[in-house]
């Protein structure tokens, strides 16, 4: 039988992260995550963070050797061609471990979070998307408050990514979670059990 992939988007700080704890908790589902993925691509050691530090300098670095997060973060969130840079070295990383996580594990239904599901082109590796929403104000608030951003950085990393609607309009599902957080996960029993497989 074909496994059911779910590929979990939307925009940063819409309530991913909240849906796929729900899903691993509520139905035991493995969840197979982009962002740690991408720290993984940068440990120390990794010749992709070598190539960072030969780009930038070894400013780029803390003290202990690991990535200064924050401040690759301060230039690619406000520098296009820096970040197209950056993502050409990580993202093939990213889809390698999660073609590695289709071959190797063994259960019928995974959860893929993936943030840039479709500015990275990797809608391929799913059977259905679903996209968690909200407003653009509630999304700025909720991004400030758990990141501690100024609103212009946090504007410039939601202007990092495709526009919300562009990704509900290409959504198999759309998780509204512009309410409270139980809403959102009676939203996401339903779609859970609707099984939209496509493939
Ligand atoms: C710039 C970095 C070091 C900042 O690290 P930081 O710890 O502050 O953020 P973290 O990695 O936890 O990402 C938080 C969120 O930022 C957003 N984000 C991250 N990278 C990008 C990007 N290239 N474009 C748009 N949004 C992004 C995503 O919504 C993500 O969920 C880091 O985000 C990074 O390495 N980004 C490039 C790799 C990438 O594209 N990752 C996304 C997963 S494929
Ligand atoms: N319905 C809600 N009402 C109020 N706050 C919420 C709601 N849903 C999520 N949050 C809060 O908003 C923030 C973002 O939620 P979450 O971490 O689930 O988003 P995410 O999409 O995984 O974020 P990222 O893209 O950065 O990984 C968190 O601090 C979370 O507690």
């Amino acid at each position: 039988m074909t496994k059911r992939i779910i590929g979990l988007t939307g925009g940063i700080a819409t309530g991913k992260s909240t849906v796929a704890n729900y899903l691993a908790s509520a139905y035991n589902l493995p969840i197979f995550d982009a962002d740690i993925y991408a720290r993984d691509a940068v440990s120390i050691g990794s010749p992709i963070l070598k190539a960072i530090a030969q780009r930038y300098g070894e400013q780029i670095l803390l003290p202990d050797g690991n990535l200064n997060r924050q401040k690759l973060g301060e230039i690619i969130f406000q520098n296009q061609q820096e970040r197209q840079w950056v993502e050409d070295l990580i993202h093939p990383y990213v889809g390698n471990c999660f073609l590695e996580a289709i071959a190797t594990s063994t259960a019928e239904t995974l959860v893929f979070v993936i943030p840039l599901l479709f500015e990275a082109k990797m809608t391929h590796l799913v059977t259905e998307i679903w996209v968690v929403s909200c407003s653009e104000t509630q999304q700025l608030q909720r991004l400030i408050q758990r990141n501690h951003l100024h609103p212009a950085q946090a504007q410039a990393r939601m202007q990092s990514q495709l526009p919300l609607a562009e990704k509900i309009s290409r959504a198999d599902v759309v998780l509204d979670n512009s309410s409270t957080p139980e809403s959102l996960l009676i939203q996401v029993d339903v779609a859970f059990q609707k099984n939209t497989n496509l493939s």
